[in-house]
């Protein structure tokens, strides 16, 4: 199966932070990447889009190695992911944040608790300075103060994302990973979870990579778009290429019901 070259785009070089070639992914007899190629550059957010069940948590889940690939590279902040030492590994974990599909906050511990997990296991902080930066966290994801002795049952579902945003966020990473963020939430609580990832890509200088089906988020808060379609990427580039691409799925997808349901000026959904 033939797949597009390394670099599809006429634009300048830009830093890749992640790059996928010639990927295959599979369970038993299923092939899901069919040899993949992607690039995620430095500073963007990237919206990955495509029909479910297609493998869009399959990618994120190998790149983030908790799926093993058949073959194909993946290189991470410029180095090869095979033949890393754990050591190394365990490195470039703390370089990246990750917001699975449903938060997954444990339960038992607070909110405070739960950001300050990741940094009991990498970082050596004294329980002052984890306080503190636990108190961090919370501010930047817009939670009260008071969120932080919360447990995840006490919060709606907006605040359990921003709580998982954080613990995300605890670890000063360089990229974020988020499975549908949004997913779940109501539409203001949405496009204010859109504001605060584009505002964090701002302030912090994060790259984003954002699994999602939420149109409003890749209009208002995506820079670009990969769309994902039997094993490979059948486009990619700002949402004005995917509104232009005649590929069926884009079409129907860009330019269907919902699709123009959405406000021109880049308002939510009139309905989630
Ligand atoms: N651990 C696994 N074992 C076997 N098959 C799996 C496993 N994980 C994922 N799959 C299969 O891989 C395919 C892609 O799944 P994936 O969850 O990545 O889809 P998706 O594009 O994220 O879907 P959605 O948009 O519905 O979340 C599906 O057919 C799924 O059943």
């Amino acid at each position: 199966m033939s797949s597009p070259p390394a670099r599809f785009d006429s634009a300048p070089a830009r830093d890749v932070i992640i790059g996928v070639r010639d990927l295959v992914v599979g369970f038993g007899d299923k092939i899901v990447m069919k040899g993949l190629n992607l690039d995620i550059y430095r500073g963007e957010i990237l919206g990955f889009v495509g029909p479910s069940g297609q493998g869009k948590s399959v990618l994120t889940r190998t790149i983030l190695g908790l799926v093993p690939k058949r073959s194909g590279t993946i290189e991470v902040f410029g180095e090869d992911v095979d033949g890393m030492t754990m050591t190394r590994r365990r490195q470039i974990e703390q370089r990246w944040g990750v917001l699975f599909q449903q938060g997954a906050l444990f339960s038992a511990l607070t909110v405070k608790q739960n950001i300050q997990m990741p940094m009991r296991e990498h970082l050596n902080l004294s329980e002052r300075l984890l306080d503190e930066f636990a108190r961090l966290k919370i501010e930047m994801v817009g939670l009260k103060p008071d969120a932080a002795d919360k447990l995840p049952s006490e919060l709606s579902g907006g605040m359990i994302k921003r709580a998982a945003l954080a613990r995300s966020l605890a670890l000063d990473p360089e990229i974020l990973f988020l499975d549908e963020p949004t997913s779940g939430l109501d539409p203001i609580g949405a496009g204010e979870f859109d504001e605060l990832v584009a505002t964090l890509k701002q302030t912090l200088g994060l790259t984003v990579f954002m699994v999602t089906h939420d149109l409003d988020s890749l209009y208002t808060a995506c820079d670009r778009i990969a769309a994902l379609g039997d094993g490979q990427i059948i486009a990619q580039g700002p949402i004005e290429a995917m509104l232009a691409s005649d590929h069926p799925w884009l079409r129907s997808y860009f330019h269907g019901k919902r699709a123009r349901a959405i406000v021109p000026q880049g308002g939510r959904h009139a309905a989630a």
